[in-house]
């Protein structure tokens, strides 16, 4: 293996350093913690572990914790309800909808529902918008954390063709106006893609996020590229695999994220950052 690995527990570590002294820096003038409400709707084991992550981080940090478990059966009308109310709740800083949620319930008239000050997942019409302005409030949590791994290489992005794999709503498309304000000329390539090797092999970023393991070939890779996978995907093992067949491109590549360690650590992190910039935003 040629590429350097993005160490993204030891990026995400560092930011979160940070943090905890910006909100110990705050309570020192008398402030009151951030406090982010997270909302879980049923019992889906991976959510439930995710949600206990960022309730774990948020105390770590000093991020007052607000959590609530709703039952599985809820309809839209009992969680539009809560979300209601943590709107009008001063105490609360950011409101998170832990997704996938159960198939009775619409994620987009939830995602809508929420404050757009309080969105701190950034998925929210409004905070898109603002992104696709090039005037970001609160970033989508993981396209975010992509843009401060490749920062952590000390590599300049102005001008470098960026190309995006997987165009959902959470990663893929914030994720090309990411790159755009960063300067990168940016594709963002999908199912409808013609030729996707051919897009991967012009890239000199790759980022990859699409659920489809080992779908971006070693080949593909330009040498000295920058590849970013955000894939994750369980093996039949237990083990976590990316959405880039790993050790070949790390043959080709400059810079190289593990999975696991690479962004999913990241996601966390920069939500916890989101849910300091609404409480500085809501003081201001
Ligand atoms: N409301 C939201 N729902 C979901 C989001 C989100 O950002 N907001 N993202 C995903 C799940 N997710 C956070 O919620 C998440 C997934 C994975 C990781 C992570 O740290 N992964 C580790 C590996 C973990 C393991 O070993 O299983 C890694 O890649 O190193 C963090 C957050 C969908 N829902
Ligand atoms: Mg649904």
């Amino acid at each position: 293996m040629s590429a350097r690995l993005i160490d993204g527990k030891a990026v995400a570590q560092t930011i979160q350093v940070g943090l905890q002294a910006r909100i110990a820096e705050r309570a020192s003038r008398g402030l009151k913690a951030p406090a982010l409400a997270t909302v879980l709707v049923g019992e889906d084991p991976a959510s439930q572990i995710y949600v206990r992550n960022k309730r774990r981080t948020c105390e770590t940090l000093g991020i007052r914790s607000v959590p609530i478990h709703l039952d599985a059966g809820i309809d839209n009308a009992e969680l539009l309800a809560t979300i209601d109310r943590l709107n009008a709740d001063d105490s609360v800083d950011g409101i998170l909808v832990q997704l996938p949620l159960p198939r009775q319930l619409d994620a987009t008239t939830v995602i809508e529902r929420i404050r757009p000050d309080k969105d701190v997942d950034g998925f929210h019409p409004y905070n898109l918008g603002r992104l696709a302005q090039r005037l970001p409030t609160l970033r989508p949590c993981t396209p975010y954390g992509v843009i401060e791994l490749l920062r952590s290489t000390g590599e300049s992005f102005h001008g470098k063709r960026a190309v995006v794999v997987g165009a959902s709503n959470i990663v893929g498309r914030p994720m090309g106006l990411e790159l755009l304000l960063a300067g990168c000329t940016t594709t963002v390539c999908h199912r409808f893609t013609r030729d996707l090797a051919a897009e991967v092999a012009r890239a000199e970023i790759v980022v990859v996020a699409v659920g489809k393991p080992g779908l971006v070939r070693g080949e593909w890779i330009a040498p000295g590229a920058t590849v970013i996978d955000v894939g994750m995907n369980r093996n039949a093992d237990g083990s976590l695999s990316g959405d880039v067949e790993f050790a070949p491109a790390a043959e080709r590549a400059a810079w190289i994220t593990p999975v696991p360690g690479g962004v999913g650590p990241m996601t966390v992190t920069m939500l916890m950052s989101n849910t300091l910039k609404a409480a500085e935003s809501r003081a201001a």
